[in-house]
């Protein structure tokens, strides 16, 4: 593993140049790598892993995402198959099925993880709170994760202009003695960029936090707010939404990913530094006592219950299509949709 400094502390990394693409498809020569599920995390994972080389199926159910899986050149009864058959014939078991799922059909799937398979997730969910969700694998399969810190979008997206997302990996049980070459292979074999190593407990705690803070719960709260303080104070909405949305994802944040925000900081106006280095403390200061109740809601499991529980009703998809209707239906994201047509490349 490399040694690298990140401001101050020093972790262990692998790279894809410790463990390149030709190791990862000797460690997975002999294995049959079944993806179960393709929504957003299944077909990039799949996909890449294909174009990698490596042995890959796909179990999903009939319906319009297995005719997507179709479209993207599987081939049913060669490379796509019912959930069950690919369970079967898998080695490597990918549960990628939504995490409410991953609990419904957990009797299923242990039926077929014989001894010497690989259960293989994205997320620490199923394994850390397996109290409420019931997943406990056989103690003969290896059990392990790589977490891509991003959307399976992403994922692919990145991969096909060369490029890669991190990962995060963590072996949570090693039956064989190989799941953590297995696992750092699968991790690397999914397109990862780099991968650094945690445990299941701590993936699934920072990722429930991120996503429902700084990457989109958090942003989308204080977008609102700003754009609501424009909107009452007569700004109109294509203002109030270029000064809010528009700007940040078209010009500032490929800048900010590219040097970070501190050169963002060194490279605007002097009175954008005056008035950013003012203002910065204040909101940190006035979320932080939010994000630590986040924090404090994740740790004791309660945003864990709160999903299971609704994610799980028979209603759920309506109540959240409802729910996802009304973040469309607000004004900032009207205007988005007409701030978007607008951009150049979209004309
Ligand atoms: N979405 C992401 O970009 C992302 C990123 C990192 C990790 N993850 C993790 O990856 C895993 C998969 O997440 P996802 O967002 O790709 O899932 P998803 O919500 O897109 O669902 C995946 C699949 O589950 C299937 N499914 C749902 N209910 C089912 C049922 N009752 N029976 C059979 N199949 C059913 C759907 O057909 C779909 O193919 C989760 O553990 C998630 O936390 C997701
Ligand atoms: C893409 C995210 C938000 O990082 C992932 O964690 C998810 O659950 O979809
Ligand atoms: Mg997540
Ligand atoms: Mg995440």
């Amino acid at each position: 593993m490399a040694k690298i400094n990140f401001g101050g502390v020093v972790e262990d990394i692998v790279t894809r140049e410790e463990f390149p693409l030709e190791k990862a498809r000797q460690v997975l020569a002999d294995q049959t790598i079944a993806v179960i599920g393709y929504g957003v995390q299944g077909p990039g994972q799949a996909l890449n892993m294909k174009d990698n080389g490596l042995n890959v199926i796909v179990g999903q159910r009939k319906g319009k995402t297995y005719d997507k899986a179709v479209a993207d050149g599987w081939v049913p009864g060669v490379t796509l198959f019912e959930i069950e058959e690919a369970l079967e014939k898998g080695t490597i078991i990918c549960y990628l099925l939504s995490d409410a799922a991953q609990i419904e059909l957990w009797p299923t799937v242990k039926k077929y993880l014989t001894a010497g398979k690989s259960l293989y997730f994205s997320h620490g969910f199923g394994i850390t709170y397996k109290e409420k969700t019931g997943i406990v694998p056989p103690a003969d399969v290896d059990v392990f994760l790589a977490a891509p810190k991003g959307s399976g979008t992403s994922l692919r997206r990145l991969f096909v202009a060369g490029k890669g997302l991190n990962s995060s990996f963590a072996v949570y049980q090693d039956a064989t003695g190989k799941a953590r070459e297995k696992c750092i292979a699968m991790a690397i074999g999914v397109g990862s960029g780099y991968l650094f190593e945690t445990d299941f407990y701590k993936e699934v705690t920072s990722d429930l936090t991120g996503e429902r803070g700084t990457l989109m719960g958090a942003i989308q709260g204080i977008f609102a707010a700003q754009y609501e303080v424009l909107r009452e104070n007569g700004h109109s909405p294509s203002e109030a939404f270029n000064e809010t949305v528009e700007e940040l994802t078209q010009s500032l944040m490929p800048l900010v990913a590219e040097n970070g925000m501190d050169w963002m900081y060194a490279n605007c106006s002097t009175t954008a530094q005056r008035g950013a280095l003012d203002w910065w403390k204040p909101f940190r200061d006035a979320t932080k006592p939010v994000f630590a109740q986040l924090y404090n809601s994740v740790k004791t499991q309660a945003e864990a219950e709160r999903s299971i529980t609704l994610n799980s009703q028979p209603d759920y998809r309506v109540k959240l299509d409802a729910e996802l209707k009304e973040m469309a239906d607000m004004e900032m994201w009207r205007a988005g949709a007409a701030v978007r047509s607008l951009r150049p490349e979209n004309n």
